[in-house]
């Protein structure tokens, strides 16, 4: 059975469909002998597997597998995985500090040509790139330090900065970084792994040159080999990062869960709650997915690889899909996408998905690896519905060989377990969820890097609840001024904060959307896709956004409030610095957050100098807030209350928990806490707290 990319035919209109409408059914591959399903996973860092079932054996692509064998890490992964409780099992077990990631071997010749026995010995060793990056963040911290709180940026204004030393803040106040001053520098923070790897990789293209479509040794020569990915096959422990991506591979199909996030406010029983599969199939964002396809493809209508000076294009390998042995209507599919050069994790992976091997890959957010698959197709909730109730759609699926589930401990997390049974029922090759025990962990990610990009640069400001509103507007004020191309993303901790956020924001006439579940489908489509095309937007979003939606060229990302964990923090921050370029994250807590900061002590998140508020801005800000809508307030305060009850640390002093719900409906200009009903409180298991008023 030829393998298939994707196969549009399989879906009626009204299915979302990616431009890359390629199944190769091409000469290159054999037929598969069998299917093999298969988990991909993403943790943090972004981990998927992939793996296509043929059997294709190439000696040259086992020459190549040798040869990238030489140049890093390899990682074991647990083999099958049959059972919910044994993945989450799994999943705990992946503490990202254990990832044993390859050596870089940047600039260290000792690394080169390390046989493939030798993978694996790098625990510990921290890669020449990332010393680098932190002695350069050093740099600025320092210089932050010097500059105080007329500093807040890491990245000053001027022509000609080149080191931290050089940088200098805005006299005026609070500065934020700009993204042009940190051209140049940020990238030469420390290259990560894709960085390297690309740089090094040019002219030594590990499908060889030329477009003739046949597989070639790469050469050995040069940083590209030194800074390879490392690969191995799997069968050991597991030892990834938690969290991420899981796919099962025996189809066609790639479910991308980026915007079936379940808003918190529903979460925690605050309001009345619709069930996820409802939400789901409204939600049914997969359409804006689609359509970002399509906007890239814009982006890259001239079919050239994007190099603009914001732009670091070290995301990129040398190698161009045309080297790569895939059928001509795969690579129409990918050139209508706008696609030339392949990623680092698609280079990486698909000669030795390719081989017919179940994949386990690495790679740090919006560096390719949802593409990596060629294809993108429904929410699990969305497809099934399909298989139940579209005519024919079923028999249709027959013939699928890949499965992708984008996310997919995550989708397990939230329940989609038995959706996603029943589509690899429908699929008829796929018998079981589970992963090779002969797969391979490609990582791209190298050893000590950071989990998150180095041309990120990351801030975190405490401050009283009370200040928050007005340190928010003048966080956007002032990256505004600094940048005209701005594009924000505000995170907030649940839906109702986020109309609230919104509400506020849209007072002070800055350009704001909000997206949350609450919202309609197609209100969120055309918002999603406002937000995609536009710049000098605003976009105050719950955690619908956080996972895998891709928005291009987002400056910069502010997180109000505790985010649900490490991942989560993670990647909401993913959503900028996507594709090499330049971006900022600032997470603003309250003092009783700031536990929050152990949990992601390994991130190279620095102290923000405060930005002054003066007092006529406070005033406005006050001002702005009476003119928010009391039903916005009263909403934004129960699902406050909910979000922090379910908080395991801030929940568990239920008077404390008051207290601060009440310092919170302050903040928002109430004297008295809004009265909740009866039976919510109810459900948070609060009804007979002091403090609480109820209806
Ligand atoms: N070969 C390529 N050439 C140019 N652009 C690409 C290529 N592959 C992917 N992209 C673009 O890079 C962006 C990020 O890709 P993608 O969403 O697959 O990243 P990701 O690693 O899955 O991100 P996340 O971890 O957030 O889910 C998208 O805009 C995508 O269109």
């Amino acid at each position: 059975m030829p393998v298939k990319l994707l196969s549009e035919h399989l879906f009626t209109p009204s299915l979302p469909q990616t431009h890359l409408s390629t199944v190769n059914p091409n000469r290159h591959i054999k037929p598969s002998y069998r299917a093999i399903p298969i988990f991909t996973r993403t943790f943090p860092h972004m981990l998927k597997h992939q793996c296509l079932s043929n059997k294709l054996r190439s000696p040259l692509l086992l020459t190549h597998q040798q040869q990238r064998a030489k140049t890093g890490l390899v990682r074991a992964s647990k083999g099958l995985i049959d059972d919910e409780a044994e993945l989450s099992d799994w999943v705990s077990e992946l503490a990202s500090d254990s990832v044993l990631t390859r050596d870089s071997g940047n600039g260290s010749s000792s690394n080169r040509g390390r046989g493939r026995d030798e993978r694996g010995r790098g625990r510990g060793r921290v890669s020449s790139a990332n010393r680098r990056r932190e002695s350069d963040l050093g740099r600025y911290e320092k210089s932050d330090g010097q500059m105080g709180r007329e500093s807040f940026g890491s990245f000053s204004r001027g022509k000609g900065r080149g080191g931290g030393d050089e940088m200098k803040g805005r006299n005026d106040g609070f500065v934020l970084p700009r993204r042009e001053e940190g051209r140049g520098r940020v990238r030469g923070m420390g290259r990560d792994a894709l960085g390297s790897s690309a740089r090094s990789s040019r002219g030594n293209s590990r499908f060889g040159s030329g477009s003739e479509g046949g597989w070639k040794m790469p050469k050995t020569a040069g940083r590209g080999s030194e800074l390879g990915y490392g690969r191995k096959q799997g069968g050991g422990s597991g030892e990834f990062s938690n969290g991420g991506k899981i796919s099962i591979k025996g189809s066609v199909l790639i479910a991308k869960e980026g915007r079936v996030e379940e808003d918190d406010d529903e979460k925690r029983g605050g309001n009345s709650r619709k069930s996820l599969a409802d939400f789901i199939s409204e939600e049914d964002s997969e359409g804006e997915e689609e359509k970002d396809i399509d906007d890239d493809g814009d982006l890259f209508a001239s079919n050239k690889v994007p190099s603009s000076p914001e732009t670091s294009d070290s995301y990129l390998s040398e190698t161009r899909f045309d080297q790569c042995p895939v059928s001509p209507l795969s690579l129409r599919g990918i050139k209508d996408a706008g696609y030339e050069r392949m990623t680092v994790v698609q280079e990486a992976t698909l000669p030795v998905i390719l081989e017919g091997k179940d994949v386990l890959a690495k790679a740090k957010t919006g560096t390719g690896k949802t593409v990596a698959f060629l294809i993108l197709v429904a929410t699990p909730g969305r497809l099934k519905d399909h298989v139940e109730n579209t005519a024919g759609f079923a028999t249709r699926l027959m013939g699928v060989k890949v499965l992708v589930l984008d996310e997919a401990d995550h989708l397990l997390d939230m329940g989609f377990r038995r959706d996603i049974e029943k589509i690899i029922d429908a699929v008829k090759q796929i018998c079981h969820i589970a992963l090779k025990r002969d797969h391979e962990f490609i990582n791209t990610v190298e050893e000590g890097s950071e989990q998150t990009h180095s041309q990120v640069r990351q801030l975190h400001l405490v401050a009283p609840l009370d200040q928050q509103f007005s340190l928010l507007y003048v966080l956007l004020k002032e990256h505004i001024a600094e940048d005209v191309d701005y594009k924000v993303l505000v995170f907030c901790t649940t839906a109702m904060l986020t109309r609230l956020v919104a509400d506020l924001l849209s007072k002070f006439n800055l350009n704001v959307r909000e997206i949350h579940s609450r919202k309609t489908q197609s209100y969120r489509t055309r918002v999603s896709d406002e937000f995609r095309k536009s710049k000098g937007l605003i976009l105050v979003t719950s955690d619908v956004s956080a996972r895998g939606v891709d928005y291009p060229d987002v400056t910069l990302v502010i997180q109000v409030g505790l985010p649900a964990g490490k991942e989560q923090y993670i990647h909401r921050l993913g959503r900028t610095g996507r594709k090499g370029k330049q971006g900022q994250g600032i997470l603003l807590l309250s003092p009783w957050e700031e536990f929050f900061l152990s949990t992601v002590k390994d991130l190279p998140i620095t102290k923000a100098s405060e930005p002054l508020v003066d007092p006529v801005t406070r005033k406005k800000v006050e001002q702005a807030l009476s003119h928010v809508e009391m039903k916005n307030k009263e909403a934004a305060y129960q699902a406050w209350l909910g979000y922090y009850n379910s908080n395991k640390d801030v929940g568990r002093d239920k008077s404390r928990l008051v207290e601060l719900a009440s310092e919170f409906s302050r903040s928002m200009g109430l004297s008295i806490p809004p009265a909740i009903p009866k039976n919510i409180l109810g459900k948070m298991g609060l009804r007979n707290v002091p403090g609480l008023r109820s209806k």
